[in-house]
């Protein structure tokens, strides 16, 4: 089936969310690496789906199908019903990634409007149902901090302007790689507060890539248990957990069976 490649800012929600069809990658041709075998998961819009599992299950290659960084050998992924390309052509496509990869000669008003700016240059159609920059500045509790440089900034700073950069698209879908692992433990343990509250708000459709199995519990509404070699899907995992989350969830007995279930499965796919 052709994909339709254009429209996409106009798109309509209808086959809304992530559809990931059979989806196989292998690198380096016949002979190579499977790094995903028939790989199929619907990710609802307004969801948030994280991806666990060993190093080398996938996770990461995935996540860069369905962000159209590259091509899957196999199967076929749709992103509200549209082909990934016509997505992130669009500019439709909110990527955060370990590092924040702020340019360091734009203060972060300058970063956070930048791929819209870009986007719109380049004939694009930047959906008009965003917020502004600023708004988004507050939004990610960077109030008062517009002006400042990514060096002026912490770690945990700067991932809050690539939140925002990635929201500022108004994308259909965000695309989370591991995007605290460079934090330290209490900064990113905030962020993942912050990150949930800011969802509340946009509720958008979030495909988020972990190695924490509490960080994934705490955030997701489904958590994707991947195995290794070649990577496929093991378990899926319902979080049931009420929202709100906050720090007490923690402490409650629903959220630490969830993450007992979820180690000792992964250790059972990793022996
Ligand atoms: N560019 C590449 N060329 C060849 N093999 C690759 C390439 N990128 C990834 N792989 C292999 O594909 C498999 C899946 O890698 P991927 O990075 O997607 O896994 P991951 O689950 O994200 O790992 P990690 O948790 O360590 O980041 C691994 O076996 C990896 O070595």
């Amino acid at each position: 089936m052709a994909l339709i490649e254009a429209d996409a800012a106009t798109a309509s929600e209808t086959n809304s969310g992530i559809g990931i069809s059979n989806v196989t990658v292998v690198y380096g041709g016949d002979g190579g690496v499977t790094a995903l075998k028939n790989i199929n998961l619907q990710v609802k819009e307004g969801e948030f789906v994280s991806l666990v599992g060993a190093s080398g299950c996938g996770k990461s290659t995935l996540l860069k199908v369905v962000a159209d960084l590259m091509p899957p050998t196999g199967g076929q992924v749709t992103v509200n019903g549209l082909a990934p390309s016509a997505l992130r052509k669009a500019g439709r496509l909110g990527l955060v990634f370990q590092q924040a990869n702020l340019m360091p000669w734009l203060n972060i008003r300058g970063n956070i409007g930048l791929l819209k700016s870009l986007v719109a240059g380049h004939g694009g159609t930047v959906s008009k149902t965003g917020a502004s920059v600023d708004q988004l500045i507050d939004v990610v509790g960077l109030t008062g901090f517009g002006e400042k440089f990514p060096h002026q900034l912490s770690g945990g700073m700067q991932q809050r302007a690539a939140l925002a950069r990635a929201l500022a698209l108004d994308p259909a879908v965000l695309l989370m790689d591991e995007p605290f692992a460079a934090l330290d433990e209490i900064t990113r343990d905030r962020m993942a507060f912050e990150l949930m509250r800011v969802w509340q708000q946009y509720r958008k459709t979030v495909l988020f890539v972990t190695h924490s199995l509490s960080e994934a519990v705490m955030l997701s509404d489904r958590v994707v248990l991947m195995s290794p070699r070649p990577g496929r899907i093991h378990r899926i995992f319902d979080i049931d957990l009420p929202r709100p989350r906050t720090p007490e969830t923690r402490l409650t007995e629903g959220f630490s069976k969830l993450v007992l279930e979820l180690n000792r499965e992964l250790y059972e796919v990793m022996t």
